[in-house]
């Protein structure tokens, strides 16, 4: 016999982009994201007995992510997330859940001659803002936010040494390395009760995620790193303390090696150690370094 352990279901990878007209200024704003929506609820039927009467079609779950981006402000995306979570709940008494993850795009404004364009835009950066939503019966607003894919590299200031040594280690002692990662930062608020709850102070959304990237950059360029653990446990102990809603952070960081390269055999040129300038950046494989911080 078999049974219906887990389902969900919705539409993924709608991408949707939004402009704000200022007709007093006529400056324009804009904001591009991409959207997944996810539903739980009474809906096993239509896994086990091809019933669909239980099912809002994806493609309808596709327009309400357009129309509810029409309806509400996209910014901040935490927002426009539990909005959009909540209608599904207020419309399908047999939905108990939705699960949106909202990645929001980068378009920074150009500056022509030293003054910012009214409607002109570059993508400064791979990186982006993210918001996961669950809003659900049983518990309200979950909502957690993140910053992905900021590339960073630092020259020095970063040693790795102390570790481990077995007879499984071939790694040497450093104590001045190439320090190399892109940023995925999350944090996780204190679950709101209901969209009012997320929406009084909603500043706070857009002030932690400044706060995050602040603290991320400024961390790890005067941090005199000991290793990723202990550099990323010191930007997690700053952002608990800037967002006093947030009940937890953390970080996934790639460690990405860059080898120094032994050209000794070329004429004796001095390229190790203090002579390094020339190294071979690694694709992989990469340390990947996980963790998550609470208030205690
Ligand atoms: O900062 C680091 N942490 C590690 O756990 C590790 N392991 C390793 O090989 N290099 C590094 N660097």
């Amino acid at each position: 016999m078999a049974r219906l352990a887990a389902a969900r279901y919705g539409k993924d990878n709608v991408r949707v982009y939004k402009v704000h007209k200022d007709e007093k200024t006529g400056t324009q704003s804009v904001t591009e994201m991409t959207v997944c929506c996810l539903l739980e609820g009474q809906i096993e039927t239509s896994y086990t007995e091809a019933d669909n009467s239980v099912v809002v079609a994806t493609d309808s779950i596709k327009n309400t992510i357009y129309i509810k981006a029409k309806e509400h402000p996209v910014n901040p995306p935490e927002l426009y997330a539990s909005h959009l979570g909540q209608h599904f709940l207020d419309k399908y008494p047999h939905i108990t859940a939705a699960h949106i993850k909202v990645v929001v795009h980068r378009w920074t404004r150009i500056n022509v001659d030293g003054a910012p364009h009214p409607h002109s835009f570059y993508r400064d950066g791979n990186e982006t803002r993210n918001v996961d939503a669950t809003v659900s019966r049983e518990k309200g607003i979950e909502l957690k936010s993140g910053l992905v894919g900021l590339s960073v590299l630092k020259s020095t200031g970063s040693a790795f040494h102390g570790f481990v040594r077995d007879e499984y280690t071939t790694l040497p002692e450093t104590w001045d390395r190439i320090l190399s990662t892109d940023v995925d930062a999350t944090w996780t608020w204190k679950p709101f009760p209901n969209i009012a709850a997320v929406a009084a102070g909603v500043e706070r959304f857009d002030s932690a995620f400044d706060a995050a990237r602040t603290i991320t950059l400024k961390t790890f360029s005067l941090d005199e790193s000991a290793s990723v653990q202990n550099t990323m446990y010191k930007m997690c102990e700053e952002i608990l303390e800037a967002a006093p809603e947030v009940q937890s952070t953390g970080y996934s960081l790639p460690n990405k090696h860059y080898f120094e390269i032994d050209l000794s055999w070329h004429k004796g040129l001095k390229n190790t150690g203090k002579d390094a300038e020339v190294y071979a950046p690694q694709s992989g494989p990469n340390g990947l370094i996980k963790c998550e911080v609470a208030r205690s």
